[in-house]
C-alpha cells in the first residue's frame, strides 16, 4: 500500500515536471507603441506644462522613497538559495531578440518627462534636461517600497509591504537573468523546485528569477491581486516594474495575477479570493 503511494507520488511529481516545461507568467502592460509627436501635440494643445502633469504624490515618493537594504543585510529576508542581481542579466542570444526602442533620443535632450512616463520610457541624460529633479526615472533608481519576505503558507514564501503603498506606486522591479524562451524552457527541465520563475515579456524573452534575480521573485499569485505588471523601455531594453494597482496597507502580502500560461496539470491557487478562478 505504502509503496503504491510512492509510486504515485513519484508519477506526479515527474509528470509535474514535465508539464512546468511549459509553464511561464505573463507580463501584463505591453509596451505602447507611440509617436512621440503624436503624444505631444494633444498636451502641446491644451498648453499643459509638464509641471501641470507631475501629480503630488509623485513628489512625495520622491522623498519617501528609501532604497532597501541590500537583501543580504535586512534581516527579513531569508538565506537566498538564489543569487542577488541588483539589474537583469542578458544573454548574447536573448539581446538579439530585443525589440527596437520606441523612443530616439535623436533631437537631443528635452523636458518631455511626463510624456515618455506616459508612454512608459523611463528619462535619462540623454533623452531629458529635467538631471536630478526628473520624477521618470524610478526602475533605474530603484525607488522601491519597503518589504519583507516571509512565509505565505501553502504557497510557499510571500512579499508582504512594509509601508502604505499608494496606487501607481512602484513597489519593485522583477529582475531576473533575461533568456530566449527556448534557454528557459531547456532550464526549467532541470528545476528542482515546485516553484516556477520565468515571466515572459514578448518577443520570445523571458526574464527568469529562478538561480538570479531579487526579491520580486517572492511576489505570488492572485487572482484579485493588488498589484500588476508593466513593461518599461529603459536605455532602448524592456524592463519589468510591479506597481501597485491600489493602495496597499502596510503588511498586506503584494500579488499581481500570473496569467499563467501553462499546457499541463494546472496549478491549485490558494490566493483565498473571493474572485479566485482555483488555479494558477
Ligand atoms: C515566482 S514564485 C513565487 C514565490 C514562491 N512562493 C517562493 O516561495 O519562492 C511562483 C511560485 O509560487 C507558488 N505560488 C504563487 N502564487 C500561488 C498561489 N496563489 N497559489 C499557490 N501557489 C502559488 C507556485 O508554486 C508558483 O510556481
Amino acid at each position: 500500500m505504502k509503496e503504491n503511494q510512492a509510486d504515485q507520488n513519484v508519477r506526479r511529481s515527474s509528470r509535474l515536471k514535465q508539464n512546468s516545461i511549459q509553464s511561464y507568467f505573463k507580463q501584463e502592460k505591453a509596451i505602447p507603441v507611440v509617436d512621440k509627436k503624436k503624444a505631444l501635440k494633444p498636451l502641446k494643445e491644451a498648453s499643459i506644462s509638464v509641471n501641470d502633469l507631475i501629480k503630488p504624490e509623485n513628489v512625495v515618493i520622491k522623498i519617501k522613497h528609501e532604497k532597501p537594504e541590500h537583501p543580504k543585510t535586512t534581516k527579513a529576508t531569508k538565506p537566498a538559495s538564489f543569487r542577488w542581481l541588483r539589474v537583469n542579466k542578458w544573454t548574447k542570444e536573448a539581446m538579439a531578440l530585443c525589440p527596437k526602442p520606441i523612443m530616439g533620443t535623436d533631437d537631443g535632450p528635452d523636458d518631455d518627462c511626463e510624456v515618455r512616463k506616459a508612454c512608459m520610457v523611463e528619462c535619462t541624460d540623454k533623452s531629458c534636461t529635467a538631471g536630478p529633479s526628473c520624477g521618470n526615472r524610478g526602475l533605474q533608481r530603484q525607488e522601491y517600497a519597503k518589504y519583507e519576505i516571509r512565509s505565505a503558507g501553502g504557497k510557499g514564501d510571500g512579499f508582504y509591504a512594509k509601508e502604505d503603498i499608494k496606487a501607481g506606486e512602484l513597489i519593485i522591479e522583477y529582475v531576473g537573468e533575461v533568456l530566449t524562451k527556448d534557454a528557459a524552457q531547456d532550464r526549467l527541465k532541470h528545476n528542482t523546485s515546485r516553484h516556477v520563475y520565468g515571466m515572459g515579456i514578448g518577443d520570445g524573452i523571458v526574464i527568469d528569477s529562478a538561480e538570479r534575480g531579487n526579491d520580486a521573485r517572492f511576489i505570488n499569485h492572485s487572482c484579485d491581486p493588488n498589484a500588476e505588471t508593466g513593461k518599461w523601455e529603459v536605455r532602448g531594453r524592456p524592463r519589468v516594474a510591479v506597481t501597485a494597482r491600489r493602495l496597499i496597507l502596510a503588511g498586506e502580502e503584494v500579488t499581481f495575477n500570473y496569467h499563467f500560461e501553462t499546457e499541463g496539470e494546472r496549478v491549485k491557487c490558494m490566493c483565498g479570493s473571493k474572485k479566485c478562478r482555483g488555479y494558477l
